[in-house]
């Protein structure tokens, strides 16, 4: 890695390759953090190698995990911020937009719930794939608004983020039920809703979540059960209105199986995709903090918020990215 890259933005890239920081929204909060602690700490001679020095810690955050779109756009929306042409009015630039993402993740997240919440009523059961926090903050508001939820709650194989979801539930005195991801299917008749999380949403209305996402919703719709994406407008992917499409994360097959095990099942090939795609007919409301929209109305939303589309994040400025 680039030697400007100031340490506490390597261990801020480590920590998200290694999923100690994980989760969309919570992967775009730490790069935020990290954007600012290079510019504070920075010995930048001139404004120059300031803006190349903050350029390159961006693209090595960037180059950690591929389909969490809220990365791209949270460095994208810092780095806009850099309008001045002197060093001290540069760091000055990125600590302000730094904060200003961080404190409008927060609020975006605390509006969706409000949104999300309004779809639940009293006595529902959710059923919850992987631990997003976007899907928690609905599950969150709704019990301040006096509603008794309860969880069906997936492990989400092979990371298991599905205990994190638990624990996070009970702390909020929601009754879970544990199930393993193939039982989900003979559960979803206990079922009101699907409350999954986003890691992108693409201009058609697709939605790229934790694998298991879309297989869990063509489920739900077979049994009629709605399907609840929670996803603040962060996770709206403005490459896709002009083509590109979302890489999908592929991670080490030791997640899934350890070698020995491996050597004893005479090597067969193991694949790990960490995503998948469910199409919009699967999906019944993306909740936004813009508000609920069906699927395939989310690219008016889109092009509202982006124009017609955007550059890689350390490229020249042209239009910005509200979270
Ligand atoms: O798929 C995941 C996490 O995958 P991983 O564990 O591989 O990062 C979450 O559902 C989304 O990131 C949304 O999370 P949030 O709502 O917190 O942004």
């Amino acid at each position: 890695m680039d030697d400007r890259v100031h340490p506490e933005v390597r261990r801020t890239a480590t920590e998200i390759d290694t999923m100690e920081i994980r989760g969309a929204a919570t992967i775009a909060d730490a790069a935020a953090r990290a954007l600012r602690t290079q510019a504070t700490e920075s010995d930048a001679a001139d404004a120059e190698a300031f803006r190349a020095e903050l350029r390159t810690a961006a693209r090595a955050l960037y180059e950690t995990r591929p389909t969490a779109v809220s990365l791209p756009n949270a460095l994208r929306y810092v780095l806009r911020g850099m309008s001045s042409t002197t060093v001290e009015g540069l760091r000055q630039n990125v600590v302000e937009s730094a904060d200003e993402f961080r404190a409008r993740l927060e609020r975006a997240q605390a509006d969706l719930g409000e949104v999300g919440a309004n779809r639940l009523r009293d006595g529902d059961t959710i059923m919850t794939h992987c631990h997003s926090t976007d899907a928690l903050a609905c599950v969150e508001a709704a019990v301040e608004q006096g509603k008794h939820i309860e969880a069906v709650v997936k492990e989400t194989r092979p990371r298991n983020q599905g205990h994190i979801t638990a624990k996070r539930l009970d702390e909020l005195g929601v009754p879970v039920t544990l199930i393993v991801d193939s039982a989900a299917r003979r559960y979803l008749n206990d079922v009101d809703h699907v409350l999954v999380g986003a890691d992108a949403v693409a201009a058609d209305g697709s939605v790229v979540n934790k694998i298991g996402t879309s297989g869990l919703a063509v489920n739900a719709r077979d049994r009629g059960t709605p399907i609840m994406v929670a996803a603040q407008t962060l996770k709206l992917h403005p490459g896709t209105m002009t083509g590109h499409t979302v890489d999908i994360e592929m991670r080490d097959t030791a997640e899934v199986v350890d070698d020995e095990t491996l050597a004893e099942l005479g090597n067969p090939t193991v694949k790990n995709p960490a995503f998948d795609v469910t199409p919009p007919r699967y999906v019944d409301a993306i909740v936004t903090e813009r508000g609920q929209f069906p699927p395939e109305s989310i690219v008016i939303l889109m092009r509202e918020l982006f124009g017609e589309g955007t550059s890689e994040p350390w490229a020249e400025p042209s239009s910005r990215v509200e979270p």
